[in-house]
């Protein structure tokens, strides 16, 4: 069952001390059982691996938890003896990397005003019905007073006519009745439509400003962080809205008009009642505050769950060929039960706030009854004013009560609002302000890189080009070789700007790249087919027109038929209209890469770059990808990367890379004859073709 801890649970055991806030409890010597332990239980110490020197049992829990006794079994979860930790079961062994200033998002309140500003006539009067509502909670116990006083003194004097007596407060009380249930339904479906409008409103800024963030962004976010952003953070945060618009305003407008009648009715009474609730107030202040860290915390671990499921579902084929579901579930399973301890605890902590807020209220209405009889009993109340000042102080008490259960809700929207605006208010630190176009026919196409040194932003110190100095003329094709990690695919990431350069400058026709529009230079005049082409889960057409969404299906299969796709798209069943599966699974790599390239060529674009785009074919498909390819390079300036020297031969110019640096250059033959670096690489790709060959 125990088992010593390796350096991957090491790891991930460190990461969820330093990520979490909690305290960490360390227990002396084990004993038989987790009760026995929490017994034992004697000192808090903050871990490091030097204290693992000592013996003692680590529980990931807070002292609420062990006051409560919740989750012991879950809690014990590590142990240490004699300087080695163990844990429990097999952790699992991949570290979940944490999204990043989770705990640093703040709401910003000026944000949601604006966002709230184009619905204020509708909000107006979802408030003003959520009031109508109140006051008319308030009225009613009034009005029930009365009619409790009228039917007294029906029965002091049993010759009186009752209907007569009854008829009016009783057709009172119906139209307020009335009016309650249609200022509910109005305010109900004003919120509704507020909420769900404003919610819609943030989604698409979010989305948009997410589309907007530069590349450097999405290498350090992950893909389901940024989609929990966009549904599970906006769903919080629209719930939370319109339960704190509705409950929260009706509460507290509740408890004002209730107190204010409690005190008409009876001074005394009502002194009674107040004293206890800003005790309510305070406590649930105080408590909230603990509890909202507490979401923060949940919702946080929530998300390192779904994005194990997320990665491993998307990764299906690669989990499945390394065996690795045992461990995937065994990951998910760890993160969702981490998330469940933490929700338990945020759930045990609303449940005992709120029976404790409950019991003190209902103990309130106990003493307003025994003091209420006491004045009834000396003549100084009616049994109706007795009558109206129970209802009132019952919905003074549900108002506090509801406002109780609102923290939750509220410490929810918030913490999720906060993370939705964080994103909305990112400006991505790429300059992209520059409008230059160049109109097609005066389009050259000569590239040049000028002294460009450059290294990825999230790797400052690792220089990737160093005085990268580069002509590539218009229409020839420059072909850039060199082994891994020498930074070509960077070249090609530099002329699309994905990625600005630290010093230097890449220009196209002479003009700095930084001036041109940047969706010009990436939609119209830039085409890039790389090594594992993306294609969207929809019809192979719609795939082929995503680079030019109002291109006619003439258009579309001119493309197709230079890129070698047109036969094998008409051989299948639907044709053009096949769905090509989730990023292009239900084809081949060779037909993904020809539907590829009828994207590109379908933008017609003057400059095209080659990132190693047919390195993951085999051979046959090579060939076709390879004429495809020879096809839609003809009259356009072309960046070719490869590893595969025999795609490059053909080059106007072969490049060849040595860590970030250009050390050779040159044709085919003519480097051939150097005997140098690119020689070096035609041999070593000779040698492992007859290796593989020898292999197979
Ligand atoms: N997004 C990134 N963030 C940080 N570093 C990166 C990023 N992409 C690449 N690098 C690093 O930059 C260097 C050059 O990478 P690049 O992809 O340009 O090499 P390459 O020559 O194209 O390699 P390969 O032939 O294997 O594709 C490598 O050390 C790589 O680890």
């Amino acid at each position: 069952m125990w088992q010593l801890i390796n350096s991957h649970s090491y790891m991930l055991l460190r990461q969820r001390l330093s990520t979490s806030k909690r305290n960490v409890y360390l227990s002396n010597i084990i004993k038989n059982s987790p009760s026995n332990v929490v017994k034992r239980y004697i000192s808090v110490v903050k871990t490091s691996k030097e204290n693992c020197t000592k013996s003692g049992l680590l529980l990931l829990c807070s002292p609420w938890k062990l006051c409560t006794g919740v989750s012991l079994g879950l809690g014990v979860k590590y142990f240490i003896s004699n300087g080695s930790v163990y844990c429990k079961a097999a952790p699992s062994s991949r570290i979940v990397q944490r999204r990043v200033q989770t705990d640093n998002a703040k709401f910003d309140w000026h944000k949601l005003f604006s966002y709230l500003g184009p619905h204020k006539l509708l909000l107006v009067a979802a408030v003003a019905s959520a009031l109508t509502v109140a006051f008319l909670n308030v009225y009613i116990p009034m009005m029930l007073g009365v009619i409790v006083n009228v039917l007294a003194n029906l029965r002091q004097n049993p010759g009186a006519d009752f209907l007569e007596e009854i008829k009016l407060p009783a057709i009172k009380l119906l139209s307020l009745y009335i009016g309650q249930a249609t200022f509910t339904f109005l305010y109900i479906h004003l919120l509704s439509q507020v909420g769900e409008r404003v919610a819609t409103h943030m989604k698409q800024d979010l989305f948009e400003s997410i589309l907007r963030q530069d590349i450097e962004f999405f290498d350090r976010e992950r893909t389901g962080e940024l989609v929990n952003r966009l549904t599970v953070d906006i769903q919080d945060f629209k719930s939370s809205f319109k339960q704190t618009i509705s409950g929260g305003l009706r509460a507290i407008t509740q408890i004002v008009g209730s107190a204010v009648s409690l005190l008409v009715i009876s001074p005394h009474l009502t002194g009674l009642t107040l004293v206890c609730v800003p005790s309510v107030v305070i406590g649930g202040t105080f408590i909230g505050s603990l509890l909202r860290k507490l979401s923060r915390e949940a919702q946080t671990q929530i998300e390192k769950a779904t994005l194990v499921a997320e990665e491993a579902i998307s990764n299906m084929r690669t989990v499945r060929a390394f065996a690795g579901e045992k461990m995937e579930a065994q990951m998910f399973a760890d993160e969702s039960n981490a998330a469940a301890e933490l929700s338990m605890e945020l759930g045990l902590g609303i449940g005992l706030f709120q029976a404790g807020t409950n019991l003190f209220l209902n103990g309130m209405v106990l003493g307003t009854m025994f003091l209420g009889g006491h004045l009834m009993s000396t003549g100084q109340m009616s049994a109706g004013d007795v009558m109206a000042f129970l209802v009132n102080a019952q919905t003074v008490q549900r108002s506090v009560a509801q406002l109780s259960l609102l923290f939750g809700a509220v410490v929810k929207g918030v913490s999720a609002g906060g993370r939705v605006f964080e994103y909305i208010n990112k400006d991505p630190k790429m300059d992209t302000s520059g409008k230059k176009i160049i109109k097609y026919h005066e389009f050259h196409g000569d590239i040049e890189f000028k002294d460009v040194e450059f290294a990825y932003p999230s790797r400052p110190n690792a220089v990737v080009l160093k005085n990268f100095n580069l002509k590539i003329p218009a229409g020839k094709t420059v072909a850039i070789v060199g082994t891994s990690g020498n930074g070509k695919s960077t070249i090609a990431a530099l002329l699309e700007r994905f990625y600005d350069v630290n010093a230097g400058k890449v220009t196209i026709d002479g003009v700095d790249i930084k001036e041109f529009n940047a969706e010009w230079l990436r939609g119209r005049a830039i085409g890039l087919i790389s090594q594992e082409p993306v294609l969207f889960a929809t019809t192979v057409k719609e795939n082929i027109r995503y680079g030019r969404p109002d291109a006619s299906d003439a258009e579309v299969y001119q493309a197709a038929k230079t890129a070698n796709a047109h036969e094998f798209v008409l051989g299948f069943p639907d044709g053009y209209d096949t769905m090509v599966g989730e990023r292009g699974l239900a084809l081949s790599g060779g037909q993904k890469q020809r539907i590829a390239i009828a994207r590109a060529v379908l933008k017609n674009p003057p400059l095209l770059i080659l990132d190693e785009a047919t390195s993951a074919l085999d051979s046959a498909s090579e060939k076709v990808v390879q004429t495809a390819l020879e096809t839609a390079a003809k009259g356009r300036t072309v960046m070719v990367i490869a590893h595969r020297l025999s795609t490059v031969m053909n080059a106007d110019l072969i490049v060849v890379l040595n860590k970030g640096n250009i050390v050779e250059m040159g044709t085919h033959e003519q480097l051939k004859k150097l005997k140098g670096f690119y020689w070096n690489l035609i041999k070593q790709q000779d040698q492992d073709a007859k290796a593989k060959a020898t292999d197979s």
